[in-house]
């Protein structure tokens, strides 16, 4: 880590203020606003600002109570220039910090190494380190990943968006490597990885590396160099856990996604998602699930697990019928609306054959309905609106009545207590009788909630839908 000072010493005038105290209250500088983190593939690009700059999620949550930083006096109207460039190649980083002069204007001077140790640890390095891990580490991942298993996973004929191994023109092939958590290397991928989890993925914690339930699926680049040697980047990576599923089971979570900013929006992330979907199929996981997922992972599993629903046969037939009853039914009537629900039957087979949740089914399911609805009926179109509207009332009563009779207790098992639990449900129900579960709540306030919920929902449909729409079927 480099500290450039601009303008010498502390200075003069500096001083003086500080023995007078606080005339000068320093108001401190949001610590996203003045940190930079920039990618970068060779030793060629580090120092330059012009290399791919990435947008962290929170930077603000590493430096105190109040995310910034205090006692810097800049150049410009920056107080303190802090200049990170992280490595594609072995992930180590090097930083470089600006600043004129330091001042304690009554907050006290930013020690800002600390903070940065807790995003890069021993990662960080200085300049003259991290420019040899270009070539010290040049085949790092290489190494790691040619232990690992390229995931079968061909979605469909005319998309090579996800197929096995996709050839490029240029020569490169992307392929995702699963790879267990069992061993030594396996652990230090991950943890070179970890802080592109806390800087881009929101709320993203570690996981533990020691646990051997984990998995990692990586999604990596191969391409020739001049001299015939064979160049492995990781463009993106997701973390999966196995859980138990009585009696005999396991599901499989989706920890963390993460496609490093240069290749998002390319279809990485859907070949990591369908090759974790591959691995379930073939070895006939319960289903898969995913931790927190953020809204935009939400709509990219809709348009991936609808498409495959498309061509799903088994549950055309109830497609039809719910279809049928929205074009003809006067949805005033609770029974029609409550049959446009999908058959548990048609949700077990879907678990079952594609390994896609319950509740990711029903999500999928409005937008199968959408889709095979005629849109320019009004009738249909109002009919469908109505439905939705009472699909979200229900999700609403449904869940604070759950939330209000479930509890957990913590049970000790043989690896970490902290990690399992056992739902209980309380007999003592009481109905809520608001949508929001709150007995006092005003009536059109609560009106005003779920239209604007419903209106969501319509929208993220309508989105889902349009997105599909423009994906050749299989
Ligand atoms: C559990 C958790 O980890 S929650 C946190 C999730 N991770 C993050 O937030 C970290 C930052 N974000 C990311 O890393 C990425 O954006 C991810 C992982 C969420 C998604 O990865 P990406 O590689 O960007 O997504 P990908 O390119 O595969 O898909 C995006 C597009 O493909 C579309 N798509 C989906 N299925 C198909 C299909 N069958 N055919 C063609 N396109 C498709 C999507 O609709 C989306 O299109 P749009 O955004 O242009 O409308």
């Amino acid at each position: 880590m480099a500290l450039k000072q601009k303008g010498g010493e502390i200075s003069a005038e500096a001083k003086k203020r500080r023995r007078v105290g606080f005339a000068n209250i320093d108001t401190g500088v949001e610590a996203s606003e003045c940190i930079k983190v920039f990618l970068v593939k060779s030793g060629d690009e580090v120092g330059s600002t012009n290399s791919f700059c990435i947008n962290p999620v929170d930077l603000n949550q590493f430096f105190g109570e109040d995310g910034k930083i205090y006692g810097y006096k800049g150049l410009r109207s920056i107080s303190v220039q802090v200049n990170i460039w992280l490595s594609t190649v072995s992930f180590h980083a090097y930083s470089e910090i600006t600043f004129e002069s330091t001042s304690d204007g009554g907050k006290g001077i930013t020690d800002l190494e600390p903070a940065l140790q807790d995003i890069f640890g021993e990662l960080l390095t200085e300049k003259e380190q991290f420019l040899q891990t270009f070539s010290t580490e040049h085949n790092f991942i290489r190494n790691i990943v040619s232990d690992g298993a390229v995931v079968p996973c061909k979605i469909s004929e005319e998309d090579d968006h996800a197929s096995n191994s996709n050839s490029k023109a240029d020569g490169s092939m992307i392929e995702v490597i699963r790879m267990k958590q069992d061993s030594e290397p396996v652990g230090l991928l991950y943890s070179r990885l970890v802080p592109l989890v806390l800087l881009l993925v929101d709320g993203g914690s570690p996981i533990d590396v020691t646990d051997p339930r984990w998995e990692i699926f990586l999604v990596v680049k191969k391409v020739q160099d001049p001299l015939g040697d064979c160049i492995t980047n990781v463009l993106g990576f997701a973390t999966v856990y196995r859980f138990f599923h009585y009696p005999d089971s396991t599901r499989l979570r989706i920890g963390q996604i993460l496609v490093l900013p240069p290749y998002q929006g390319q279809g990485h992330g859907r070949h990591l998602l369908e090759s974790v979907y591959s691995v379930a199929v073939s070895e006939n996981i319960y289903d898969v699930t995913a931790e927190e997922p953020s809204d935009y992972l939400q709509y990219l599993r809709a348009c991936i697990d609808t498409k495959r629903l498309l061509c799903f046969q088994p549950i055309k037939p109830a497609i039809k019928s719910v279809v049928s009853c929205l074009k003809e039914g006067n949805l005033s009537k609770r029974i029609c609306r409550s049959s446009s629900c999908p058959p548990a039957s048609v949700m077990e087979i879907a678990r079952q054959k594609l390994k896609i949740n319950k509740k990711q089914f029903l999500r999928c399911w409005e937008v199968l309905i959408y889709l095979n609805l005629n849109q320019e009926n009004s009738k249909c179109t109002e009919n469908f609106r109505a439905w939705v509207s009472d699909r979200v009332k229900s999700d609403i009563v449904d869940k604070d009545a759950v939330d209000s009779r479930k509890h957990l207790v913590e049970v000790p098992n043989d690896y970490d207590h902290d990690m399992t639990f056992v739902v209980c449900w309380s007999q003592n129900d009481g109905e809520p009788d608001g949508i929001d579960g709150n007995p006092g709540g005003n009536q059109s306030t609560q009106d005003e909630q779920l239209n604007e919920l419903v209106k969501k929902r319509l929208e993220d449909i309508v989105k889902i839908t349009n997105k599909v729409s423009a994906i050749p079927r299989n």
